[in-house]
């Protein structure tokens, strides 16, 4: 099988053309395919292009647990500079239709660099989705795991939890990202950020991704934890997100309608060999498989 490996500030991803596909992806296979010892590694899959009846090109997002996303910052930069490298777009912005709803992409700097118009960050509980009465989820407290956090919680088209902390840290965002990703508040599970604001421009944030757990970094976790920033007062409306794959610009306008510029690298083209897409398709094989969250 076919594919194509680009990561965005290390968040990786392997984009598959439907047609390369041998059979219909299910939770298992991908979870297989995405197996950083078994498989051949990596943060999820985009699955594209696919038609679509509203934009230019069709994308379905997978997180490595086997769960689909209904949108990826950095999965969306990935997939628009394949679309280049497959002169399938040239320096125009073209649109994309995910299941958290339709993004304009352009690629620049010879493909290094790519800009996304992401949609409106809304904070509304029953958008997110998250539990009790409507409301903009914003300033509240929850009690996970013997400490209190404060958090606000917002969509890109996906769910994020972004909790504010005085010194964002991977042993934080391991410790309590997964207990705050089940957490009952959230009906769609959700991501988590663990935030700090900088200064009136800039943030810095440890990311635990429903369905993928710690990356290097998100899009749409930067969009999500950048808009916070903004609705609350702390930041501009241009802010640079800090994370340890690296920085990604985000930029708002009246109506919080983000735009995301960060970069993107090509490692490879590859082809999974047969005996591995034997393995993956005998259910019998040893393998560690995570309970299936689709809905
Ligand atoms: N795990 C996310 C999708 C990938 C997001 C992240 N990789 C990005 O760049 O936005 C979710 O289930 O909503």
């Amino acid at each position: 099988m076919h594919y194509s490996k680009y990561h965005a500030l290390g968040n990786d991803y392997l984009v598959i053309r439907p047609e390369d596909l041998p059979e219909e992806l299910t939770s298992e296979s991908i979870q297989r395919i995405c197996h950083r010892n078994y498989g051949l590694g990596s943060d999820g899959i985009l699955l594209g292009p696919l038609p679509s009846g509203s934009c230019q090109f069709g994308l379905k997002i997978f997180n490595p647990d086997g769960s689909e996303a209904e949108k990826s910052g950095n999965g969306l930069r990935i997939f628009a500079r394949f679309l280049w490298d497959e002169q399938l777009v040239a320096q125009e912005p073209f649109t994309v239709e995910t299941a958290g709803g339709m993004v304009t992409c352009q690629v620049g700097g010879a493909g290094k660099s790519v800009q996304v118009e992401m949609g409106k960050v809304r904070f509304d509980s029953e958008a997110i989705p998250v539990s009790g009465p409507p409301r903009e989820v914003l300033n509240e407290k929850m009690e996970i795991d013997g400490a209190t956090f404060k958090f606000c919680a917002a969509t890109v088209g996906n769910p994020h939890c972004v909790v504010l902390s005085e010194a964002p840290s991977a042993a934080q965002a391991h410790r309590f990202g997964p207990l705050i990703e089940v957490d009952s508040r959230f009906p769609a599970r959700t991501n988590v950020q663990f935030m700090r604001v900088i200064d009136r421009n800039s943030i810095r944030i440890e990311i635990w991704e429903r369905g993928a757990e710690y990356t290097l970094a998100s899009g749409s976790s930067s969009t999500a934890a950048a808009g916070v920033a903004h609705r609350l007062g702390l930041c501009d409306s241009k802010i640079t997100v800090h994370m340890p794959g690296g920085q990604l610009a985000i930029d708002f306008d009246a109506d919080f309608a983000a735009t995301m510029t960060g970069p993107v690298t090509k490692v490879s083209n590859g082809e999974m060999a047969a005996e591995c897409l034997e393995w993956l398709a005998n259910p019998d094989s040893q393998f560690l498989v995570v309970e299936d969250h689709n809905p």
